[in-house]
């Protein structure tokens, strides 16, 4: 055969998953886009076109909304782990799911005391919005014996106003770049968490609880270093993680410093006291590194935008 099959994955992409948990009148919900991907022992349905061990896409489809109402969904690294494990123990020519998982979150809406009056303070417990454009991320990969779970987050973005500075580059013939001794921080975080639960057997994350405390532990990084550049922003937001979170050993941040720029004024006769900037979508510097805890490999891809 003058060719051979290589790496080949299948699956139902993008799964929409709305669970509502009514609990009397308080309503929850969780908010999913889940992706599922298999691979095994299907090289016939590519040499042949057998289709002897496929399960079919639309099954894994239908396994996900089936799970959300046989199981619930306490969290996306919870329903991505019950769906991994079935489809390689139920499939026998099924070797490894890798399960993507996005988490849209909703807010409830506060409702004014006169109406809550009106319509009753039990039945206003239903009524949510959007959240930011903050996206959680998790990843579950199974083959049988080891778990790896990646989870994270994009589109969190976030500001300081002051504490950060950025001199003391390399200048060649062509740097033009001012120093800067008060400067904007912005960036639009895109960061990814390994677990080091690989075992079945042994204890789980909470893995709602490890979710919050990681973002407040990065956000609070951010917010409290006085920043010299952003790569050690970047490095103090990682290790902060890793220090506090003994679940976690590997951190990988892709960072686009979302450049503020001071708008020259002097044209119009005024001074630009660090109070106006023109904000630029691009280009930007974009700042991407892995934290690790010491001894650890480093997993997560160093592209990891697509995990
Ligand atoms: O925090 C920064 N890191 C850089 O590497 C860099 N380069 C640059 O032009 N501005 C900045 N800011």
């Amino acid at each position: 055969m003058p060719t051979i099959l290589g790496q080949n994955q299948y699956g139902k992409a993008e799964n929409r998953v709305v669970k509502i948990t009514r609990d009397g009148a308080t309503h929850h919900i969780k908010d999913l886009n889940v992706s599922v991907a298999l691979s095994g022992d299907m090289d016939e349905v590519h040499y042949s076109g057998s289709n002897a061990n496929v399960l079919p896409t639309d099954t894994t489809k239908n396994t996900v909304y089936a799970f959300a109402k046989e199981y619930g969904i306490e969290s996306a690294e919870q329903f991505g782990i019950h769906l991994a494990r079935h489809f390689v123990t139920s499939q026998e020519p099924i070797h490894q799911a890798r399960i993507r998982i996005e988490e849209y979150a909703w807010e409830r809406i506060e409702t004014s005391d006169a109406n809550s009056k009106f319509i009753g303070a039990d039945e206003v417990k239903h009524s949510f919005v959007r959240k930011g454009q903050e996206t959680r991320l998790t990843q579950i990969t199974y083959d049988g014996e080891k778990w790896e779970v990646v989870s994270g987050l994009k589109d969190l973005v976030v500001m300081n106003s002051t504490n950060s500075e950025f001199w003391g580059y390399v200048k060649d013939k062509y740097t033009t770049l001012q120093e800067a001794y008060d400067r904007i921080l912005a960036t639009q975080v895109s960061a990814r968490w390994r677990f080091n639960w690989t075992d079945d057997e042994q204890r789980m994350p909470h893995w709602e609880k490890s979710y919050e405390q990681t973002r407040k532990h990065m956000l609070q990084a951010f917010a409290e270093t006085y920043s010299l550049s952003l790569q050690q922003t970047l490095y103090q937001m990682g290790s902060r993680i890793i220090n506090n979170r003994g679940e976690i050993d590997e951190v990988r941040f892709s960072l686009p410093n979302k450049h503020h720029f001071l708008v020259d004024l002097e044209p119009f006769g005024l001074k630009n006291d660090n109070e106006v900037y023109f904000a630029a979508d691009r280009p930007y510097g974009l700042i991407e590194a892995t934290i690790l805890r010491d001894g650890c490999e480093a997993r997560i891809p160093v592209d990891m935008t697509n995990l």
